[in-house]
């Protein structure tokens, strides 16, 4: 599979989102981060705007939700138009029956993880998951700094994905940008999201195209995919 360049609206103008979802067209999902203020010290936007965009374009939602309670809420997303749903594993309660939910609606569903949770509590629920996020800053804002020191835990969740004979996605969010993407890859990682490294630049579209060459170069020559 070709590496899979997410861009975040996070880092877009929010007065003009439908023009800011044509300016990265050619991107392989539009990154939606929902903040709810509790969950993480930041408040963006809920189901209303996220109705309003999948109706604005045709690039399908990738929904991150960054909330407390995301058992109650994440159905909701995929009526509102999601293709795909992540919750994190720290808010969720019920991760499982949340997993089947958004699935059971017509959804990818997908699993977060902040910097400091393990993955291997989690081998077991690999199965009912698309994708699993691995964040590569803590979640709240756009534009930090990436965290090298995830790069052991995604290749550790690459090594468990191939030991399961499992095809879910590895996501990273976080600081990825033209000098971070080729590091991600190389340990494991297949879908990139990328905010400031693709709305602070001046052809958005062009920066996506640039990350993806850079991404499927890196996991061209990387060794779990040579075994896969
Ligand atoms: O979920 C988040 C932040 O919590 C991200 O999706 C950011 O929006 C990514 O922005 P950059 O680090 O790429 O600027
Ligand atoms: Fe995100």
């Amino acid at each position: 599979m070709a590496a899979q360049i997410n861009p975040s609206i996070l880092s877009a103008d929010f007065a003009r989102l439908a023009e800011e979802a044509k300016a990265v067209e050619g991107a392989d999902w539009l990154h939606v981060d929902v903040m709810d203020n509790h969950f993480v010290p930041n408040l963006t936007l809920g189901v209303p705007i996220v109705e309003s965009l999948s109706r604005a374009t045709d690039i399908p939602l990738d929904c991150h939700l960054m909330i407390e309670d995301p058992d109650r809420w994440a159905p909701q997303y995929v009526e509102a138009g999601a293709g795909s749903v992540t919750f994190h594993a720290e808010a969720a309660a019920a991760p499982v029956r949340t997993a089947r939910e958004i699935r059971a609606k017509g959804a990818r569903a997908s699993m977060a993880l902040k910097p400091a949770t393990p993955i291997e509590p989690y081998e077991d629920l690999l199965p009912e998951l698309d994708m699993l996020l691995i964040m590569t800053v803590e979640p709240g804002f756009g534009g930090q700094s990436f965290l090298d020191i995830m790069l052991p835990k995604i290749r550790r969740t690459r090594q468990l994905i191939a030991k399961h004979g499992l095809q879910l996605w590895l996501q990273v969010d976080g600081g990825v940008s033209a000098a971070t993407i080729e590091r991600c890859a190389e340990a494991g990682a297949d879908v990139f999201v990328a905010g400031s490294a693709v709305y602070n630049t001046d052809d958005p579209a062009a920066a996506v195209r640039m990350l993806r060459h850079q991404a499927d170069e890196a996991t061209a020559k990387a060794p779990w995919a040579c075994a896969h």
